[in-house]
């Protein structure tokens, strides 16, 4: 039976029917001379047999071969007019538009778009009919040529893609099945059972995704269908197309109730106009920080791209540190977008400032909350409260007392409250959430480890409107929270030495590698320090400015560079706080390093997890200082369910204390220079303020007095005056000395020697087969393995 059949067979039936003639396209009846405009849909296709080559083919691809159906432009929209003939094929549309009226062909002023399109054919097409008799029904169904094919398609094509053009399709994705022509055959079994559309299906074939991943396998399912649900699955194993190809899939079978997308001449240079918000937003997206809202945008839009739709939906990110306007105007073009991704306190700076837009977000079919703990963390953005506070108001008292803040949308179909799926994801949440959800447990009795706050939490969590009283709930992982295929070690270290281990395991394992800090401060004194020893770093944290910070990222994701000198290739090296320790799928991170201890469990989990994604391997290694020994057993405990405590989950790392010592002299060097550079740069921007500070005190800035009570106040102050105290000579000297440094081969005669066949040896690291990286050393700080 045809609804039995599997998608993708029903889309090459689809492909079949578009590319064989019809029995209707061979019985013409004359001239009509009335026409009523139907849908797509209302057409009777039939199912023909598939011809073995293409030449085969009588006639052409499609409408134009369905005798009495004409493709017509009607002031720039695209319609399918009938013959209203005794014998029509057709179904009547109904009531709407003009149908009724009759239709004499194109006039000039109904072509006045310059966009080539399959228009222009049937304007001459019309023409033809017109000012020549009806050809024989040999002529009208000769074999087209080969040329003539691939020009009509590259015709079908370019419409399709002219999204600059003033107006679209009104069902734009209803055109683009019968637009779309690749025969792509679709091999997936895997993705069988979970019945996505063929455009989800061509997408994740392109995008080499064969096997759904559990957390998406559990969840694509139970969303399609309409649940609320929480997920819960390591990090790396694709949580993001576990929400974003049900909205995709929501979009897709919506489309016949999307508006016109229309976007007017001239539209980028307006103010963003909120009655422009003509089409309703299908999913709101909260993602705790802006690169990981980018990344959701990049990685939606890039499932869309591949799946051929080529009058796509639109994506659109709101996060802080680039231009509100621009990004109104990006929302607000082609009627409103689809899909919004934001970071809350953008959100919260839109809603609370522009209020008209306060009642289209209301609407949003789907309330996705990523990284869902982060997010909803009492404290950690005080702006969620408010967001959805006004997200969950009830929509009909808001549209009774604002009619204005709705603009023009009064005739889309709102989407109550009720009717929103809220879809929760995270790699870290409590165990027993569930039943706090479900009333089954009080929050306070729970035990869980890895949330803090957790009244809070539970209050938040409370307020999300979920429209069942028990959301799914998807735990991929129960028992570890870890990703699979990742290694963890430790290197104990005093806290004077951390800067000296950090570089040894940087040389050491010349991998693409990620160094986490809990504090800005270090960010910006590693990279100096790290840069002075000519290796390939970057930082990043949340004081720089937002195209600096997507720069960082950009570099610390390119290609591994080849230095000229060695000819070996240069890892890029990314230190970061926190801000980089959720949600950042960047490729081929294959170690991460925690220079501080992280403060929290799920800071550990979520961190470690920028590496070992997918099925992918990678190392997580902790430096600790004695004073942190305590601290990382009772995380390590949390984190893997005191499995840790009892040993040998983390394992301790192999050093080479010999080679250590050689590399001192390089560190102490960098670290005066670092110290010097830096001393002189906060210098310069305190010493501006501190002039402002001494014209308001109406005091001489260079006084005796006033340098004496700025000195006082200021924590460090005997080390900055060191640091500061380096003359430029001085500093000349410290430069030089640390190339020939550089230089000099380290490590002969220890049991490493650096300057050779490092890579393996760091690959091994990664997968876990040198045995002498893990080996469990004795002594230490009584760790042991972990
Ligand atoms: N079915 C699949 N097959 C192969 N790769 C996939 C599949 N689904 C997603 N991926 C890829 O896996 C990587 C990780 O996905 P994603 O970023 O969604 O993970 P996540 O679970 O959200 O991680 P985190 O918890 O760190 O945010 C991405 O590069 C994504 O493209």
């Amino acid at each position: 039976m045809a609804e039995k059949r599997s998608h993708s067979q029903a889309f090459k039936a689809r492909k079949r029917q578009k590319t064989a003639p019809t029995k209707a396209g061979k019985k013409a009846q004359g001239i009509p001379k009335r026409w009523k405009t139907v849908t797509a849909d209302s057409l009777k296709w039939r199912e023909v047999d598939m011809p073995d080559r293409l030449d085969d083919v009588e006639g052409f691809f499609g409408l134009e071969e369905i005798d009495d159906v004409q493709v017509v432009n009607n002031n720039g929209i695209l319609q399918f007019k009938a013959a209203m003939a005794a014998d029509s094929e057709v179904e009547s549309e109904g009531n709407g538009g003009d149908s009724e009226s009759e239709w004499n062909g194109f006039s000039e002023d109904a072509v006045g778009d310059t966009t080539p399109s399959v228009e222009q054919d049937s304007e001459a097409h019309s023409r033809r009919e017109k000012e020549t008799p009806k050809p024989s029904k040999e002529q009208s169904n000769r074999k087209k040529t080969k040329k003539e094919k691939k020009q009509n398609i590259k015709e079908k094509k370019t419409i399709s893609r002219t999204r600059e053009q003033p107006i679209l399709p009104v069902n734009s994705f209803a055109d683009l099945q019968d637009l779309h022509e690749d025969d792509i055959d679709i091999d997936l079994p895997a993705w069988e059972s979970l019945s996505l559309s063929p455009y989800t299906l061509q997408a994740l074939q392109k995008l080499k995704f064969t096997t759904p991943t559990p957390i998406q396998k559990l969840s694509i399912p139970s969303i399609v269908t309409g649940h609320d649900l929480i997920g819960k699955a390591a990090t790396g194993s694709g949580k993001t197309l576990a929400f974003g190809i049900p909205i995709f899939e929501h979009l897709l079978s919506s489309s016949k109730n999307r508006s016109a997308l229309t976007k007017l001449p001239g539209e980028n240079d307006k103010e963003p106009d909120v009655s422009k918000l003509t089409n309703p937003l299908t999913a709101l997206i909260l993602a705790p920080t802006r690169e990981l809202a980018h990344q959701i945008t990049d990685h939606i839009q890039a499932l869309i791209a591949a799946s051929g739709a080529t009058s796509p939906p639109t994506v659109v990110a709101l996060t802080g540190g680039l231009s509100i306007q621009k990004q109104l105007r990006k929302l607000t073009q082609f009627g409103g977008a689809d899909v919004v991704v934001a970071t809350p306190g953008r959100l919260w700076e839109i809603l609370s400032e522009k209020s008209g837009f306060t009642q289209w977000f209301r609407k949003a079919r789907f309330l996705v909350i990523d990284e869902a703990d982060r997010v909803l963390q009492e404290g950690h953005f005080k702006e969620v409260e408010e967001i959805l506070d006004l997200l969950t108001r009830d929509a009909k008292e808001e549209v009774a007392n604002e009619p204005e803040a709705y603009g023009t949308v009064t005739t889309v179909k709102a989407t109550k409250v009720k009717d929103r799926q809220i879809l929760v994801f995270s790699a870290t949440f409590s165990k027993d959430l569930q039943k706090k959800l479900s009333g089954k447990q009080s929050w306070k009795n729970s035990n869980s480890g890895l949330l803090n706050d957790k009244d809070s939490l539970d209050y938040l969590l409370k307020k999300l409107p979920f429209r069942e009283e028990h959301p799914q709930w998807v735990d991929v992982n129960p028992v570890d929270q870890m990703a699979e295929n990742l290694r963890e070690g430790i290197v104990e270290c005093g806290n004077m030495e951390k800067d000296l281990y950090l570089y040894y395991l940087l040389l050491r394992y010349p991998l693409r590698t990620l160094v986490f800090t809990n504090s800005i401060s270090t960010v910006r004194r590693l990279t100096n320090l790290f840069q002075n020893l000519e290796l390939s770093v970057n930082g990043l944290h949340s004081n720089m400015i937002q195209k600096a910070r997507l720069r960082s990222l950009e570099r610390f994701a390119s290609p591994s560079k080849t230095t000229s000198k060695t000819g070996k290739p240069q890892h890029q090296i990314l230190i970061s706080t926190d801000v980089a320790a959720r949600g950042l799928d960047i490729k081929n991170v294959e170690l991460v390093i925690h220079y501080h201890v992280p403060r929290t469990a799920d800071t550990y989990v979520h961190r470690s997890g920028r590496t070992a994604r997918s099925k992918n391997s990678g190392a997580s290694i902790i430096l600790c200082s004695p004073e942190e020994a305590m601290g990382i057993r009772q995380l390590i405990g949390k984190v893997h369910n005191d499995r840790g405590s009892k040993g040998g989950v983390i394992k301790s790392i192999f050093v080479d204390r010999s080679l250590v010592t050689t590399l001192k002299t390089r560190i102490e060097l960098s670290q005066k220079i670092a110290g010097s550079t830096m001393a002189k740069e906060s210098q310069r921007k305190e010493d501006d303020w501190l002039k402002a500070a001494a014209e308001d005190l109406g005091v001489d800035y260079e006084s005796d007095e006033f340098v004496e009570l700025v000195e006082k106040g200021r924590r460090g102050a005997q080390k900055r005056k060191e640091a500061r105290s380096i003359g430029k000579d001085e500093l000349a000297g410290l430069k030089a000395r640390l190339k020939e440094e550089l230089a000099k081969k380290v490590g002969k005669g220890s049991r490493l020697y650096l300057t050779s066949g490092l890579h393996n040896l760091a690959q091994r690291l990664v997968d876990g087969k040198e045995h002498d990286v893990f080996f469990g050393e004795e002594g230490g700080w009584g760790l042991g393995d972990l």
